[in-house]
């Protein structure tokens, strides 16, 4: 979109705040939603993030009016849209929504499709068009008025879907995966540009999507959800650095995950079994925040999270745990494998003296031959989380 845009925005409003308690929502016997609550205040995004069959968009549907809760309640900008009782129709909650299928009316102009909810508010005439105009020109679209939606690309036809969703002012927008059908290319560009117009205009949104990328560029909050429940709901930069559980450290691939104990004072990296001990190292040096799920007396068996960029690979003679580098762990591991991207090399490095559960993945600009034998891994602890093993 041209950058004239940022200096004509006209659109400025503070958006609805968003309650959500105790939400269910049943299919049958199954357990689509199991208990979400969450409150988002006026005017900030929220991303929803997870795997497929997550909860999602059942939890969209929701806000939007399409579905009914089984038990709980949503309320926007603080009227209760949604209860046991209570239920307010999608076209009175103020809202608008974006798909990932664009859902334009064919029949209709560019023009026609974006000044809909306008005209249905009995605007006409020069207003509307003016309004429309303007709405066009936001989303990088100024001139597309008089096109047809077939007679345009699939990024321009999202374009269009926004300036629709945008044009009345809603106090809440709603995404559903707007950017899946898009190129990455597209997706990129497409997605910082949403984030930029969602910032300008003050409006509260919630965005749905699997791609923590996306998530992260365009929202405030993001909000990890596993078996319809929200596991972890927190700023992009705490998600990455402090994952709050093993499933989020696994869906947003932050590192190798490994078998391991912890008796509150020492951390051992072990066989599954628990039966052999590759290495060890004080618990203090993780986290804080790592360390302190547990402060067990015994040995509580649990994982290691060990990410990409905490690890260093060196020779093995010049690797020790000296006491210049106090906080180092090395460990000696094996190349298996290098994959070449983007100007680096992916390897995969197996644990010496452990089961395959214990290897990790590191960034080299060198390519390393299994013939090169023995690496060490410098890995600092600071970087490394504990997960104990949760309770059946
Ligand atoms: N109308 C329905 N009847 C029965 N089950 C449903 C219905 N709608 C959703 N579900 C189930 O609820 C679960 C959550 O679905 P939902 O569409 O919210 O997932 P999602 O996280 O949005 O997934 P995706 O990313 O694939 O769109 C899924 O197991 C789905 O099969």
């Amino acid at each position: 979109m041209p950058n004239t845009r940022v200096a004509s925005a006209p659109i400025s409003q503070l958006g609805a705040s968003i309650e959500v308690q105790q939400l269910k929502r049943q299919f049958g016997t199954f357990e689509a939603l199991r208990g979400i609550d969450f409150s988002l205040p006026a005017g900030r995004v929220l991303a929803l993030l997870g795997p497929s069959g997550c909860g999602k968009s059942t939890l969209l549907k929701l806000l939007a009016g399409l579905d009914r809760p089984s038990s709980g309640s949503i309320s926007l900008g603080g009227r209760l849209v949604a209860d046991a009782k209570a239920f307010v129709p999608p076209q009175q909650r103020k809202l608008g929504m974006v798909f990932q299928d664009y859902a334009l009316w064919p029949h209709m102009s560019v023009a026609g499709n974006v000044g809909f909810a306008l005209r249905m508010q009995g605007l006409g005439g020069r207003e509307l068009d003016l309004r429309v105009e303007r709405v066009l020109q936001q989303v990088g679209l100024a001139s597309m008025g008089k096109r047809a939606p077939s007679a345009l690309s699939g990024g321009q036809q999202q374009r269009v879907a926004l300036a629709r969703a945008i044009v009345a002012q809603p106090a809440l927008l709603l995404f559903d995966e707007p950017l899946s059908n898009l190129d990455r290319d597209l997706r990129e560009s497409l997605c910082g540009e949403i984030g930029q117009l969602l910032r300008e205009m003050g409006t509260t949104a919630v965005y749905v999507t699997h791609d923590h990328e996306e998530a992260c560029a365009i929202a405030d909050e993001v909000a990890v959800m596993f078996h319809g429940q929200i596991a972890q709901r927190s700023s992009a930069q705490q998600l990455w650095g402090a994952p709050a559980h093993i499933d989020v450290a696994r869906f947003l691939k932050l590192g190798a995950l490994l078998p391991a104990w912890h008796d509150g004072q020492t951390i051992g990296l072990a066989e599954a079994n628990g039966s052999h001990t590759v290495a060890t190292w004080p618990a203090a040096w993780l986290a804080p925040t790592g360390a302190a799920q547990t402060s067990a007396a015994q040995r509580v068996p649990g994982h290691v999270l060990v990410p990409e960029d905490a690890i260093r690979l060196t020779a093995v003679q010049a690797a020790t745990n000296s006491a210049q580098e106090p906080k180092a762990l090395v460990l000696p591991a094996q190349v298996v494998e290098q994959q070449y991207t983007s100007g680096r090399y992916r390897t995969r490095l197996q644990l010496v003296g452990a089961g395959p559960e214990h290897h990790v993945h590191a960034w080299t600009r060198e390519r390393l031959s299994q013939a090169q034998g023995s690496v060490a891994l410098q890995v600092d602890p600071a970087q490394m989380r504990w997960f104990a093993a949760q309770a059946a």
